[in-house]
């Protein structure tokens, strides 16, 4: 592939367009701000279902989705934010609410973003599955990415190894062997299978009274599993009060979905993949929590864990406290940092603006 330099004519001419872009972005929102009081309803606390573009569709805790504008002074809103809103009391104005003030998160998804450092994908998530499955591979090098993304966040992940039914003699060992090691180090593992249904029920009763995020790599099944614990996944969409003429969306926003046995899932084709890049050597080794217990320890303060003198990281691996194969991860995680963050800045060149 080759790779174009821009000049910096043409990269000055790129920014401009974007703050231009910005600036537009920003009126929107100011149209808000002509709402008059008389024409609001009381407030109400309400959560955000799906945010896109300047809008935000909030559910009241009445249950009425509504389709509302943003205050100027409302900062980041994401799916998930609990929030204040006032619906219109005009039904023929443009706008349905406007939401006034978001609640403080008790948690966040972020990823890493090119212009912010970190990107808020949404908010007050109880917990992370990690969907891996048996076919077309098994691979823990790509589970404890998704840990390392979960743990950095401080959301508990829980490990769901789907498809068991393809399960064959020969991959059962080391499979078995993997999920061993990652309950030993606390962390809950369910084996599933959306096609046969075995343990979707046990699936059902993890994500009782919580909000759930399903992630994992394209093709393990995540939508599957969705179709299982939520077969009318789709109604909820059709049900928006919406006077501000955008129609139904139907883009890749993430949206709240609500369980029947109660519980919530946010569906965020945004989350499929967790980058890494932004995380230093330091963090990621804090990420894996069974290191925790042993980090600081090492003769030298600036230690690699490799093949560093006094490592005891390494001796701990040695002693059987560490699984080698989560060391060799997170060795590979730490080489990929430096090339995901190459290619990251080859990018910023071209697409930052
Ligand atoms: N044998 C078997 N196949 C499954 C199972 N769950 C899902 N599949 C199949 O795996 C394929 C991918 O499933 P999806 O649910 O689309 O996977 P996904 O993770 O949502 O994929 P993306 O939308 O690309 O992120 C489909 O052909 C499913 O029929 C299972 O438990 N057993
Ligand atoms: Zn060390």
């Amino acid at each position: 592939m080759s790779k174009k330099k821009l000049t910096h004519g043409q990269l000055r001419r790129m920014k401009a367009n974007h703050e231009k872009r910005l600036q537009r972005g920003n009126n929107t929102e100011e149209s808000a701000t002509e709402f008059q009081d008389s024409l609001l309803g009381p407030e109400q606390e309400g959560t955000v279902i799906s945010r896109f573009g300047q809008h935000a569709d909030v559910e009241t805790t009445g249950g009425e989705l509504i389709r509302c504008n943003l205050r100027r002074t409302i900062g980041s809103l994401v799916c998930g934010d609990k929030v204040v809103m006032r619906p219109a009391t005009d039904p023929s104005h443009t706008i349905a609410g406007v939401v006034e003030a978001v609640h403080p998160r008790r948690s966040t998804l972020t990823r890493p973003d090119l212009y912010d450092g970190v990107k808020v994908v949404a908010a007050n998530i109880d917990q992370i599955l990690i969907v891996s499955s048996v076919v077309p591979v098994f691979s823990t090098q790509i589970i404890d990415r998704y840990l390392v993304a979960a743990e950095d966040c401080g959301i508990p992940p829980v490990i769901v190894l789907n498809k068991i039914d393809l399960l064959t003699e020969e991959m059962a060992t080391e499979i078995d062997q993997a999920l061993v090691r990652y309950r030993a180090i606390g962390y809950q593992v369910y084996e599933v299978s959306s096609r046969t249904g075995a343990g979707i029920e046990e699936l059902q009763s993890l994500l009782d009274d919580k909000v759930s995020i399903f992630t994992g790599q394209s093709g393990v099944g995540k939508s599957s599993l969705i179709n299982c614990v939520l077969p009318d996944a789709q109604l909820l969409i059709g049900d928006v009060s919406d006077n501000s003429g955008l129609g139904q969306h139907t883009t890749t926003a993430s949206r709240l979905l609500h369980l029947p046995s109660g519980g919530d899932l946010i569906d965020s084709p945004g989350v499929r993949e967790f980058a890494l890049w932004h995380l230093t050597a330091e963090r990621v080794s804090w990420c894996f929590v069974e290191f925790r217990d042993h980090l600081g320890g090492c003769k030298f303060r600036d230690c690699k864990h490799l093949d560093d003198p006094g490592c005891r990281l390494r001796e701990a691996v040695e002693q059987g406290k560490i699984a080698r194969d989560r060391f060799n991860n997170y060795h590979r995680i730490i080489a990929s940092l430096s090339e995901q963050r190459h290619a990251r800045q080859f990018r910023a060149g071209v697409d930052d603006f």
